[in-house]
């Protein structure tokens, strides 16, 4: 039909005209940086390192892309950094119960300044993990960068022992408590006025996913005064009304780094990580959440971890790296109710 093909490279060639006459204000570039930290100190099991990889080999780009077309994407690579540090090596006698505390120094302290990097170069950033032990650099560079900062912790676990407390001597039990200007005390021979002077108040913290809190977090919770929605909260009030008590919570002029552990969904839906624990969210929750904080337009960073490809079957980790890039996916621009485009090609035929 040689007509209907006329009319719709006329209308596209119209839509042309006008779009570049329009005097609309262009849209700033919308840019998302992208660094990989393959960190797996932070826990026992090893495996947890090679889900950058394996995420960038299953599509993560092109996933981003299709749901985003207008948004920039820089690739920074895997983080790199070196322990051998007299300093660390000092500290590290102060924390002797925790494992490898020089590396995750070292790595996080490498990683604040890759953060504050990216967030100079793009308008906002992603780091995938390794373990959940990089969300301290991650929320501390982002913090050095965006001082008034809100965080949403998603996770099975409050990440917020101290090493007086930890039972395990994982530090990716902790990161939350090197962030918190109530808890920092704790960590008096970590140089934390050096390389991350900025410290998250604690109401502008709200946890969701919570269900597996040791005894000690929970006195910490409750004594600081935090807000955490655990699971059996999620149940009796529903996830619509969690997400409007977390968005009241967070002040609205405030920037948002949403740190997903991937361990906050159902281990049916991500069984390869480290510390499964059953009774979590649907992926549609962990979608639900995600869009909703993704529609304030305030989230600039988000960390994806814990994900583990050497844990479960070969079906148990492509289910975990597809609920992982749903997540990612939600997270910087999909919308499960299409995408209204305004560009008429005619394809309706004339009106
Ligand atoms: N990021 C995680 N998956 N953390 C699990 C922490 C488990 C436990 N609370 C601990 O401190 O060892
Ligand atoms: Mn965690
Ligand atoms: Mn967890």
């Amino acid at each position: 039909m040689w007509w209907s093909r006329k009319f719709v490279s006329r209308s596209l060639r119209l839509h042309r005209l006008k779009s570049t006459r329009s005097t609309a204000p262009r849209k700033p570039e919308q840019s998302l940086g992208i660094i990989g930290v393959p960190f797996a100190k932070g826990q026992a099991k090893l495996g947890v390192e090679l889900a950058p990889d394996l995420l960038r080999q299953s599509s993560l780009r092109q996933v981003l892309q299709s749901s985003h077309d207008d948004l920039v994407i820089r690739d920074y690579g895997n983080l790199q950094y070196a322990v051998d540090e007299p300093l660390l090596q000092q500290q590290r006698v102060h924390y002797h119960h925790i494992r490898n505390y020089a590396d995750f120094m070292a790595c996080n302290r490498a990683l604040i300044e890759q953060v504050k990097l990216m967030l100079v170069e793009n308008t906002q950033f992603l780091a995938i993990g390794g373990d959940h032990a990089i969300g301290f650099g991650s929320v501390a560079g982002h913090l050095q960068h965006t001082p008034n900062l809100s965080l949403v912790w998603i996770d099975a676990h409050a990440d917020i022992n101290l090493h007086s407390t930890s039972q395990s001597g994982n530090i990716h039990g902790m990161p939350v408590s090197f962030l918190l200007e109530q808890l920092r005390n704790t960590w008096q021979h970590a140089g934390l006025q050096e390389i991350a002077p900025n410290c998250l108040p604690k109401d502008q913290l709200v946890y969701i996913g919570l269900r597996d809190i040791d005894p000690y977090e929970a006195f910490i919770l409750n004594k600081v005064g935090i807000r955490y929605y655990a699971m059996d909260t999620i149940d009796r009030v529903g996830v619509p009304k969690i997400i409007e008590m977390t968005l009241d919570a967070l002040n609205p002029q405030n920037k948002i780094h949403v740190s997903f552990d991937i361990d906050a969904l159902d281990s049916n839906v991500a069984p390869s990580t480290g510390t499964a624990v059953r009774g979590g969210l649907t992926l549609r929750e962990g979608i639900s959440i995600v869009e909703a904080l993704r529609d304030t337009e305030r989230v600039q960073g988000v960390d994806l971890v814990e994900i583990n490809p050497k844990l479960g079957s070969e079906r148990d980790v492509r289910t975990t790296v597809e609920s992982g890039l749903e997540i990612l996916k939600s997270m910087f621009g999909y919308r499960r109710s299409g995408r209204w485009s305004n560009i008429d090609t005619g394809i309706l035929g004339s009106d």
